[in-house]
Order: structure tokens, then sequence, then C-alpha cells
């Protein structure tokens, strides 16, 4: 037990010095099929609630699922690039349990016959010296599933079940086709495993999306990560009790959440106490885990195989054929594409790391030039994702747009700053780039009318300085120049203006 005395939660570096921590990363991935799992209902995100089912998904008696051939091929696809090994047979099996959002009571999944099992991939962490570190991660299996329903609990403060005063359930979720990716025990990375699982999530993120299987949003779900971790004493290589934290829904709450875990587990059993196995809850706002339900490993979901469903046997030559048509694994791709764009490692790492590969890839294809695309979703949008606590490619602002805006700076019609305003404004919903530079007036002026006159104002304002001027400091002119910017409300075009100030004082 743990004396009041005790803290809550470890320092990362005490929890360190005294256990080693163990990783295991399940993610779900929901496909992006045009039909769910085993009938034929829309799976399109954001429609009104109830109107995507029918009988077999809302698991009405005497309803006979179908395999979804295309989530078939996509589970092979996904396990040939994870380098597992595919079933030549397996079997759906019922996993057997109560809750409000499963309409049948079970869920149809795969138990001890996955589709693809036994393989492995390869993470990229920053060893902290400029160079890269790799991880090797062991893929236990990637198996199918189907995805439940969503409970909206209302009435109370959090959105959750506590303190509401009725829920609803909305079953457009329900059979979704969903992938579930589960790595063996990750051990070994020590103060690295924070990372490790981020970067984990990361790459597999990146390599989904070239596969082009899934749209991978986290915050809407269609990737989700449970985030198992213990702790045993350090050097022991042990496996110690491990809690699940469920629906991480960030890359940053990955590596959030796995941090917590280490200093919390540390404080326990430094105390002398042991660790519960049970799933947790992640707070985002918070940061910290709370206890959900006692799990124990022989959970009794009563896994029996699908009787209604026949066995899913893909042919060899099927397998070879979706092998030889894979997409280049994410290293290679990003290797072809650093070459391109002529990227130091750094300026790669940087990228990959903020999750803007995809983007900056996209921007270019758009027209921008690869700096200025890494430019502005590394900095600009980096900030403003930041913020709102979203990933890059849900803030609303698409690769088109960045390529647009970077050209209205290359015609010179707009500069940074101002370019920073046409962001403000595609975000706030005020219509595309150009539509915003118009409604908010924002072009950079040029003509040479206004800013002679305001070139003249500024010099009437500042004699000293156009004494200098005169006398060949040139250098002083920068005063000049923001005197005119600030006049202007950073409308002009400084080149110009520098040109006006340097020809009027000879
Ligand atoms: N002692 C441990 N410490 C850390 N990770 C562990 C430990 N034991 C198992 N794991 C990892 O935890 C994850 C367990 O996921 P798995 O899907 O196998 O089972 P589960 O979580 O019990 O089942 P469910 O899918 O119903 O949630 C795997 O990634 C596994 O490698
Ligand atoms: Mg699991
Ligand atoms: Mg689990």
């Amino acid at each position: 037990m743990s004396t009041t005395t005790s803290p809550e939660v470890l320092s990362f570096e005490e929890a360190l010095e005294r256990f080693d921590p163990a990783l295991g990363l399940e993610v779900h991935v929901e496909l992006n099929t045009a039909t769910k799992m085993f009938c034929g209902c829309p799976t399109e995100f954001g429609a009104e609630p109830n109107t995507q089912v029918c009988p077999v998904c809302l698991g009405l008696p005497g309803a006979m699922p179908v395999v979804n051939e295309k989530a078939v091929e996509s589970a092979i696809r996904i396990g040939l690039a994870l380098n597992c090994r595919i079933a030549p047979w397996c079997r759906f099996a019922r996993k057997n349990y109560f809750y409000p959002d499963m309409p049948k009571n079970f869920q149809t999944s795969q138990y001890d016959e996955p589709i693809a099992f036994d393989g492995w991939t390869e993470v990229e962490i920053d060893d902290g010296q400029g160079g890269l570190e790799r991880h090797r991660i062991e893929i236990e299996r990637a198996h199918m599933e189907e995805d439940t329903g969503k409970s909206l609990h209302v009435g109370g403060a959090t959105g959750r079940i506590h303190g509401a005063d009725h829920s609803l359930v909305d079953y457009n979720r329900a059979g979704i086709p969903l992938i579930e990716i589960v790595t063996k025990p990750i051990m070994g990375t020590r103060e690295k495993a924070p990372l490790v699982a981020k970067a984990y999530v990361a790459h597999l993120r990146e390599l989904l999306l070239g596969l082009g299987v899934s749209d991978v949003r986290m915050e809407q779900g269609s990737l989700r990560c449970d985030v198992n971790l213990s702790l045993s004493p350090a050097g022991a290589g042990t496996l110690g009790t491990r809690t699940e934290t469920k629906n991480v829904n960030s890359l940053r709450s990955v590596e959030r959440a796995v941090r917590y875990e280490i200093g919390r587990q540390a404080a326990i059993l430094s105390a002398g106490g042991s660790i519960v196995q049970e799933t947790r809850h992640w707070h985002e706002d918070t940061g910290v885990t709370t206890s959900g339900r006692e799990k124990s490993d022989a959970e009794d979901y009563r896994y029996f195989p699908e009787p209604d469903l026949v066995p899913v046997a893909p042919a060899a030559e099927w397998v070879e054929e979706l092998r030889g048509a894979l997409p280049e694994p994410p290293r290679v791709h990003r290797a072809r594409l650093q070459e391109a764009w002529g990227f130091s490692d750094l300026e790669m790492r940087d990228t990959v790391g903020a999750g803007a590969l995809l983007l900056v890839e996209q921007t270019v294809a758009a027209g921008a030039s690869p700096q200025s695309a890494r430019k502005w979703w590394l900095s600009d949008m980096a900030r403003r994702a930041n913020e709102q606590g979203v990933e890059l490619d849900a803030l609303g602002v698409t690769p088109a747009d960045v390529a647009r805006v970077q050209a209205l700076v290359d015609e010179g019609r707009i500069n940074d700053k101002l370019a920073r305003q046409v962001f403000d404004g595609v975000l706030a919903g005020e219509g595309t780039p150009d539509e915003v530079v118009t409604a908010r007036g924002l072009e950079v002026v040029s003509d040479d009318g206004a800013l002679s006159a305001a070139v003249d104002t500024a010099i009437a304002a500042h004699p000293e300085v156009a004494d200098k001027i005169r006398d060949g400091k040139v250098a002083a002119a920068g005063a000049l120049i923001g005197a005119v910017m600030k006049e202007m409300r950073g409308q002009a075009d400084a080149g110009r203006v520098r040109e006006l100030i340097l020809e009027k004082l000879g």
C-alpha cells in the first residue's frame, strides 16, 4: 500500500533509476471502405445518428453478415506492410460482452486466428546528439474486427457517464471495419519509452496513409491507441503487471500518457504497493490517468468461432499480387523526398517529427517550393495546431491554401506578415486565400503615389534620421522604413519603400 507521505507520481528520472518500462501498443484503425464490415451500410463520418444502420449491424435476430472483401484486402495490405505473415486460412470469432453501444452483445472479431501475425517495423527517434536512433518493434498480430456504436452521455459536465442524466446511442459506427494492430511487449527503451511510443503511432499513421486504407484521424477516432505499460525492477529483464490506458487520442497524448504512467506506477511500487491490472482513462486536460475497470489476462469473453461467416482463405497468388503492389515503405519514401527537396537530415527529421511530411509533400505538389512549404507547416501552422490541440492535418488549412498563400507572397502581393492574416481569415471560414485578401483588403501597397506620400511624412517626422542618410549612413533607413510600415499597417512593399527613401535623400 502507498502511504500518505509518498508522492503520487515519482519524477521521470527517479522512476527510471529504479525501474525499466515495458510498452505494449494496441492501435485500432478504422478502414475507409465505402461500406461496413459485414453489411452494405455506408461508413461516412458525421451523418445524422442512426441513419446508417440495417438489421445486420444492429444485430437483429436472423440477420446474416457477409464479409467485406475490400476490408480483407486492406487488412492483408496492412499486414504485409508490417512484415507480417498472412494466414492462408483464418476465422472470425465472437467476443462476448455487454455494452449498450454494442447491439449484438458480442463483437465480431478475430481471436487465435488473426489474418496477419509475426511482423515487425522500425521507428526512428532523435538520439539527442543530432542523429537518429532506430527501434525495431515486433508486431504480434493485426486482426480484423468491427467497431461499436457510440454512446453520448447527456447532462453531465464532462460528457462522461458519471453525472449524466441520460445517455443516447448512435449505431452509425457499429460495424465499421477495424483493424487492431498489436505489438509484442517493447522492452529496453528506458527513458526513450515515451518518444518511442509516440514515434510508433506516428509511423503507423504515415504507413497507413501511404497505403490509403484509412484517413487515420486521431481526433475523429479513426485511429485510436490503447497504451499498455508496466514496470519491472531495473535490469531484471522481466515483465511487471500492466495497465491499459484507453483511447489516447493524439500523438502528444501518447507520449504524455506513457510518461505519466511510468511516474505513477513507480511511486506505487517504490512505496511497496502493487499495480492493479486494469484499464485506465486518459485525461487530456489534466494530463493524468484514472482507474477504469479491473481486467485480468484471462478476461472471459467466451470467444468462439463465428458460425454465420465462412472462413477467410486468401489465395496465395492474391496475397503475392498485393505484396507486389505495395507502395514504397516510409523510410524509402522519406529518402526519396529528402533527395528531391534538398533537405538536411535535421530539416527532414523535424518535418517527419511534426507529422508534416505528407502535408509538405502535398504543398509542394500544389506548386510551393519545399523550403517555403516546410516553413509554413513547421512554424505558423504548428503553432496554431498546438494552440488548438489538434494535429496539423486537422487544422483546417489545406496544402493547396498554403501553396496559394506562398504564391501570393512570391508575386509580391502580400508579405509574410499579411500572409499570417490571410491564414487567420481562412481558419475563420472567410473563404479561400484570394477571397480573404480581397475581403480584408490585405494586399501590399506598391503604388508609388501612396508610398511616396507616406515616405515624405516619415522624413518630415524624423529629420535627424533623414540627415544621417543624407550623410551617407544608409543603414539608418531602417528606422524610416519602420515608420512607413507602421503608418501603412504593414501593407507597404518594404523593398520599394527603401528605394524611395534613398531616391529622395539622394
Ligand atoms: N506486462 C506487460 N507490460 C507491458 N505490455 C504488455 C505486458 N503484457 C502484454 N503487454 C502488451 O499489451 C498489449 C495487450 O493487448 P492485447 O490485445 O493482446 O490484449 P488485451 O488488451 O488484454 O485485450 P483487448 O484487445 O480486449 O483489449 C500488447 O501490445 C502486449 O504486447
Ligand atoms: Mg487488444
Ligand atoms: Mg487491450
